[in-house]
């Protein structure tokens, strides 16, 4: 079972002390007999594009994967959502060790680290800043990452990675296929009203996290620990660990499952 973290892990980011709202607020610990199946959910349609992907862009909390989201070519449609989603970004959230790293956390379990597929609601908004201010604007699927056998097709992206060892610098990535980065079957999911884990930890988030895991090795989740929160210019160096925000309160929210 993954070490509670009981010691004082660096804040990546200082909390606010109030958020707008603050009712949705993400990640949070998913207790799995309290979550009401939902028959009337259906399964998750994602159609993902290779050609729109474009960069790697290290922005000083984690490394994004960027996608061209300026046409419906990468969508996101089905499970919870009422609305068609387009893929804007892709990233991770991960410890400094395999006891912990996740965001979400399932029976109190936490993951050596959490894969985040963000989209936004393109049938309503027409930019991810546009959607990212509104309740029904961001659908985001969460997978958890497990130490066992290297994921082939996370290699090519993990080549990449020294390539943005630093905050702001960035590297062009092309013809990557997210969806090769999620479980084989996506039917089972947990999905509940959330928030951005990170400012503006604004309440825009339809989650849909995967029971699934997959399965990483421990060398490929060590070059995502090679990365720095720090610029080059910095005199002080700092590795990129930990970049997760610890759990919300539940607050009378339903967590429902596509699986009984
Ligand atoms: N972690 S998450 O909830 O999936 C998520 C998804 C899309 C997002 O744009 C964000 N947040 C985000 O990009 N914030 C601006 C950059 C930033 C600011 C402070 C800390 C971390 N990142 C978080
Ligand atoms: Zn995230």
């Amino acid at each position: 079972e993954a070490a509670l973290c009981a010691i004082k892990l660096h804040p990546m980011w200082q909390e606010p002390l109030a958020i707008p709202g603050g009712d949705r607020q993400s990640p949070i610990d998913i207790v799995v007999r309290k979550s009401v199946f939902d028959p009337q959910l259906r399964p998750l349609k994602v159609q993902y594009e290779p050609r729109t992907c474009q960069q790697i862009w290290n922005n000083g909390y984690s490394f994004l994967v960027e996608y061209d989201d300026t046409t419906d070519k990468s969508t996101l449609k089905g499970g919870p959502l009422e609305d068609q989603f387009r893929l804007c970004q892709f990233h991770f959230h991960w410890g400094e060790n395999n006891a912990w790293g996740s965001e979400h956390s399932i029976d109190r379990r936490l993951y050596p680290a959490e894969l985040h597929l963000v989209h936004w609601n393109s049938d309503k908004y027409s930019l991810f800043e546009e959607a990212v201010i509104e309740e029904n604007g961001l659908a985001v699927i969460a997978v958890f990452l497990k130490i066992g056998k290297r994921h082939e097709g996370l290699q090519k992206l993990v080549d990449a990675l020294p390539a943005v060892r630093h905050k702001d610098s960035v590297v062009e990535f092309t013809k990557f296929d997210a969806a090769c980065l999620l479980p084989e079957n996506i039917d089972d999911y947990w999905t509940y009203a959330g928030s951005l884990t990170t400012p503006p930890l604004t309440e825009a988030v339809t989650w849909i996290v995967m029971k699934r895991h997959i399965e990483v090795s421990h060398d490929q989740l060590a070059v995502f620990r090679s990365l720095l929160f720090t610029s080059a210019e910095e005199q002080v160096q700092r590795s990129m660990v930990n970049n997760f925000r610890v759990q919300q309160a539940v607050k009378g929210r339903t967590v429902r499952s596509s699986f009984t």
